[in-house]
């Protein structure tokens, strides 16, 4: 056996072991889990809910064993006192309890990430262990030890790096766990408090990262994040799916997913505007300006209005009405709530005034009956809300579109064209831009939340009880590293499903999160920002983006800008500054433009270069959809592999997508698109819009005439530009812009 082979051999005995462990475990909880559900549906409603809850922990458990097949094992740390560290996907003990493998998140992994000759850690030998299945297929290791011939570069664990990065694209994101890289590994580990803000040229992992921090948090912070979740916003739907995979690859199936056009429960935003309008609708100014439309709904009657009940006349003056109002506005609560205060002093008034007119007095205390009279009279009940509506935030949204009077009352920033702008239809759908606006109106609208809150004291009462037991059977059954008392007496709750806290926390518009990563967060408006900062109360936030990349008109060109005003300087911020994606040829290509446009590039250097990645076509301009065609043809041919990987997608301004994906169907061709929903990510050929590529790569990319994308705005082209993983493939016949020449 060679030196190389019989280390091979040394590793895959470690690996066997490690899978044979993993084995050991799962039988272990599968049985467990049999167990527990051959106990049949019989006994008492809480021995029914105790081994309801035994069963869904298993479940979990064997789910999470199931997810960390692939390179479980994928690294070694050789440290000074002649110890050996493994570490993988999770964290294995034998059955001594004597560590076999450690969790890629303990701190006693993060030499594996972080050691540089300079700062050894303890560390003398970092070995990469390549696994295909479950066999060592080979192993990189790296001296740190100044003195030593190897020398440690600028990536670390370089080989085993390249190789994943060369690798065909699935359509779906996965882990890097096994090559995090030191400045990557630094924002993982960043503390949970404060808002931490990740800027970083195309392809420098920040969505990665922000995946990996989130499965980090959720393993260091365990107790705190479980109860109040973790939420996790992207740019769209196409792209969570995208990511979907990542954080249950890592054992994590707890977080939250959502765009912004999804935050409010209930509203489904199919709607479309341009750009344009959109810009107007995240503009801060919607705060004032919804707090002026639901006061306009406060108001006061110009006359006033006589009502004849059993016979008298009782009169809603405008004077009693406004000090109604002021009074009722005086605590301070949502519209809908304080309504209950105007109301009731309002028929307090009233009742006095019929009362006045008896032949007898009525005191106070007895005047119910004649208060629910008054109440249920039609034309006081019209009178009352004419003063107070109760309102939706649909419909006052929906009023102030329709009704240009009521815009122009509560808007007086916005000029005419900008309200002509806004004008729609009462009954026309959402709009994600909307629904900032919708949760900004429902914080002061409420609810009328009487019965809610009844309901709400009955529900505190009863988990207290149940609380109480979970913590009882944890303390007897030794199961508390696995679940938290929280979670257990939530599947105790024997009435209505079990919902998970991902599951409560989805449905529940004024949940707050324990931590919210923003991906794409250059993407946002103020409105938007606003939106997600009252759902995360602490500020504990993990913001990515690339403020080079941004394609919205409401987005941000700067951090300072977007968040100094929301989050007072109180921010910190961290750059990734490696492009792992797209080959340096093509990177700095995509620089030079966006820098010529005068775009707020970040210093980007690039992992890798590919041979001829970047090939530029110039063709008659009415042969440029035909030249694209046979371009996508051969780019599919040329990337896909035995397995099923790679993927191309054709890139080109949103006016000419029609044209050519009717000649690729004439060519044979399909390609998957955006429209309104979801891409297929599974397709090998996918034809999109500049946005609609964003957060996503490809192996190849056709882009078409790059002029012209760079005049629907300058991100769109850089985004466009940095998808590819191998060539980028550009069609022109107008000319190239600036920048692009060396
Ligand atoms: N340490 C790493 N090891 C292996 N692959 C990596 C690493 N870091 C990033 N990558 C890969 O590089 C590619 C780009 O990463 P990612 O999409 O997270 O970048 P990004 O900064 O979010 O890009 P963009 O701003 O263009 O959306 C992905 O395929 C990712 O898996």
């Amino acid at each position: 056996m060679t030196g190389i082979d019989a280390e091979l051999a040394d590793e895959q005995h470690v690996v066997d072991r490690l899978y044979g462990r993993l084995d050991d475990l799962r039988a272990e909880t599968r049985s467990r889990l049999a167990d527990v559900r051959r106990q049949g549906p019989s006994g008492s409603p809480q021995n029914r809910s105790e081994r309801d809850a035994f069963a869904t922990l298993y479940e979990n458990r064997v789910a999470q064993l199931e997810a960390v097949e692939e390179r479980l094992v994928f690294g070694r740390l050789d440290l000074t006192d002649g110890s050996r560290r493994y570490i993988g996907r999770l964290g294995l003990t034998d059955e001594e309890r004597t560590s076999l493998l450690t969790d890629w998140r303990a701190p006693a992994a993060q030499a594996f990430y972080r050691a540089t000759a300079a700062h050894p850690d303890d560390v003398v030998r970092r070995r990469h262990v390549v696994t295909r299945g479950r066999t060592v297929t080979g192993v990189e290791d790296e001296l740190l030890d100044l003195d030593s011939a190897t020398d440690v570069g600028m990536l670390t664990g370089e080989g085993a790096l390249l190789a994943t990065l060369a690798e065909g694209r699935t359509g779906r994101m996965g882990d890097i766990v096994a090559t995090i890289q030191a400045e990557q590994d630094a924002i993982i580990r960043s503390e949970l408090g404060g808002a931490l803000v990740v800027q970083g040229g195309p392809g420098t992992g920040k969505t990665a990262v922000a995946l990996h921090r989130a499965a980090y948090l959720l393993y260091a912070h365990r107790r705190t994040l479980e109860r109040s979740g973790v939420l996790l916003v992207g740019p769209s739907r196409t792209f969570l799916r995208y990511i979907d995979q990542v954080l249950p690859s890592l054992g994590e199936t707890g977080v939250v997913t959502s765009t912004v056009a999804e935050l409010v429960p209930g509203v489904e935003a199919i709607g479309s505007e341009p750009d344009e309008v959109a810009e107007i609708k995240g503009r801060a100014l919607w705060a004032d300006l919804i707090a002026r439309a639901v006061r306009q709904r406060e108001r006061v009657p110009a006359e006033p209005v006589r009502v004849r009940v059993d016979g008298r006349t009782v009169v809603v003056r405008p004077g009693d009405v406004a000090s109604a109002i002021a009074r009722a506005r005086r605590n301070h609560r949502p519209h809908n709530l304080a309504r209950v205060a105007f109301v009731r002093d309002m028929l307090g008034r009233l009742a006095e005034q019929y009362v006045r007119q008896l032949a007898f007095d009525v005191p106070p205390d007895e005047r119910g009956e004649i208060v629910e009279d008054l109440r249920s009279h039609r034309d006081i009940r019209v009178a009352l809300n004419l003063a107070w509506m109760p309102l939706t935030p649909q419909k006052l949204l929906a009023d102030l579109y329709a009704k240009p009077w009521r815009l122009e009352a509560a808007a007086p920033d916005l000029t005419p064209r900008e309200r002509e702008l806004l004008r729609r239809d009462p009954d026309a759908p959402f709009t994600p831009a909307d629904v900032p606006l919708l949760d900004e109106a429902a914080e002061l609208l409420g609810e009328d939340d009487q019965a809610q809150r009844a309901q709400a004291k009955a529900d505190a009462d009863r988990r207290a009880s149940e609380l109480e037991y979970a913590r009882q059977v944890l303390q007897q059954t030794g199961s508390a590293p696995y679940v938290s008392a929280e979670m257990l007496a939530d599947r105790f709750a024997g009435t209505g499903p079990t919902l998970t806290t991902a599951e409560r926390a989805a449905s529940d518009r004024t949940w707050t999160y324990g931590h919210v990563v923003v991906d794409e967060a250059q993407e946002l408006s103020p409105m938007a920002w606003r939106a997600l900062l009252r759902r995360v109360p602490t500020r504990s936030l993990t913001i990515v983006g690339d403020v080079a990349q941004t394609t919205a008109s409401a987005g941000a060109r700067s951090w300072r800008a977007q968040l100094d005003p929301l989050l007072r300087s109180s921010w910190r911020l961290a750059e990734l500054t490696v492009n792992y994606r797209t080959p340096a040829t093509v990177a700095e290509t995509a620089r030079r433009v966006a820098v010529a446009a005068g775009l707020p590039v970040s210093p980007l250097t690039s992992a890798r270069d590919v041979p001829d990645a970047l090939v530029t076509e110039r063709v008659p301009a009415d042969a440029v959809v035909a030249a694209a065609v046979r371009r996508a043809s051969k780019a599919v041919d040329e990337v896909r592999d035995e397995s099923g990987a790679g993927r191309v997608a054709v890139i080109a301004v949103r006016a000419s997508l029609d044209a050519i994906d009717a000649a690729l169907r004439e060519d044979g061709l399909v390609a998957a698109r955006a429209g309104t929903g979801v891409v297929d990510l599974d397709a090998s050929l996918v034809l999109l819009a500049p946005d609609e590529a964003k957060g996503l790569e490809f192996d190849a990319v056709v882009l078409l005439e790059p002029a012209d994308v760079l005049a629907g705005g300058a991100g769109d082209l850089y985004v466009a530009m940095t998808r590819p993983t191998h060539a980028l493939h550009v069609l022109h016949a107008a000319p190239l812009p600036d920048g692009w020449a060396a």
